[in-house]
């Protein structure tokens, strides 16, 4: 067997050892799981991974590439990837770049050779936790040291948000939408598009008077990383601009519409990260089988009285999957119905959001 060259040792002192890809640095970040059998691209490239060592238990990764159209942000900035086995000689006619060329170009730490089942075992027993990749010969005294020093960043969303708005638009307009860039993926603007909006996406820390001079029909708040919590100026945005337009919320976006009407939000012990969900809509009764990735969600007991109801149930943990406030026009899901990757059971949501626009521009 050849030398292990990296080793990760996680907060609570375990360690393990495997062999480096990527980019050849330390690095820290929040260790976490994601169960997608496919799509490693897309979890590389969605912001809302910002810092985070994401381990994938799907056991074979980098096996297709990476190809031009598949990214979900432009400059990728999760922490890193943690897999069991990493493929160097991809097999697709579409690929352009093999997952190491990629995190090497973009600074992101990966390493292979990991048990992963192990691993995500430990994650799901002693929760999420600070992990710190180094060097294999490291001392994990000094490793420990290393990460207990290592600074904790909660601007996460404000690094990833775009700095000046841009346009992605569509030939068979209809709506003028005004999305909230709190590190969007961008099978959220194409969906939008498709569906014939005009998109607008614009900073994080765009105020209600800006957002209205705009004109939009409708508001769409981005999926992003961290606390929901830390971003207060989305917060106030939305409690100024509520009741006044048609309302959609994704991920972070669901979780600041709960928290601008009042409710409240909790870290989980291990967070939500795959494509097979299940997920109750109590309106119709039916199951879908919804993308996830987040760590924080609402705290169901803490709708009461805020005016928002819960339309949509994770049927592992009974944690709330969607509100909404019909009267307001506004509504908002947890999960991903842009998937990318993932099932695509959910996107009758965006259908749903075309037609608050649609009624609203006749009322
Ligand atoms: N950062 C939030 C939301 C994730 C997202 O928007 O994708 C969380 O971890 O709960």
């Amino acid at each position: 067997m050849k030398p292990f060259t990296k080793k990760i040792v996680l907060e609570s002192g375990r360690e393990f050892y495997g062999y480096g890809f990527g980019a050849d640095r330390e690095a820290t970040g929040e260790i976490v799981f994601n169960t997608s059998m496919v799509g490693y691209q897309e979890i590389l490239s969605d912001p809302s991974y910002t810092d985070q060592m994401v381990v994938m238990t799907y056991p074979l990764i980098g096996n297709y590439g990476i190809t031009d159209e598949d990214y979900e942000t432009k400059y990728p900035t999760i922490g890193g990837m943690i897999v069991r086995e990493y493929n160097d000689l991809p097999s697709n006619f579409r690929y352009t770049k093999t997952l190491g060329e990629v995190c090497e170009e973009y600074g992101i730490p990966c390493v292979w050779g990991i048990d992963t089942r192990m691993l995500t075992r430990i994650i799901r027993d002693e929760g999420t936790q600070r992990v710190i990749v180094v060097d294999a010969s490291m001392p994990q005294e000094e490793a420990l040291r290393r990460l207990k020093e290592a600074p904790v960043r909660r601007d996460m969303v404000e690094r990833v948000s775009c700095r000046k708005r841009w346009f992605s638009r569509t030939a068979n307009h209809r709506f003028d939408v005004v999305a909230v860039d709190c590190g969007i993926k961008h099978n959220i603007i194409r969906k939008l598009n498709e569906k014939g909006c005009n998109v607008t996406v614009v900073p994080y820390d765009i105020t209600a008077e800006e957002v209205m001079a705009f004109r939009p029909d409708g508001l769409f708040l981005s999926n992003g990383p961290g606390d929901p919590t830390d971003v207060q100026p989305v917060i106030e945005m939305v409690r100024t601009l509520r009741g006044r337009l048609p309302i959609f919320g994704i991920c972070l976006g669901h979780q600041v519409i709960s928290l601008a009407y009042g409710a409240r939000t909790f870290k989980m012990k291990f967070g939500h990260r795959g494509g097979n969900h299940p997920v109750k809509n109590l309106e119709t009764g039916k199951v879908e089988i919804t993308s996830q990735n987040h760590s924080f969600a609402v705290d169901t007991e803490s709708l009461k009285g805020t005016g928002l109801t819960l339309t949509h149930l994770n049927l592992l943990d009974d944690t709330a999957e969607g509100v909404e406030c019909r009267a307001d026009r506004i509504f908002s899901v947890q999960y991903h119905p842009e998937s990318a990757p993932g099932p695509q059971d959910s996107t009758y949501l965006f259908d749903k959001f075309i037609k608050m626009m649609e009624e609203s521009q006749n009322a």
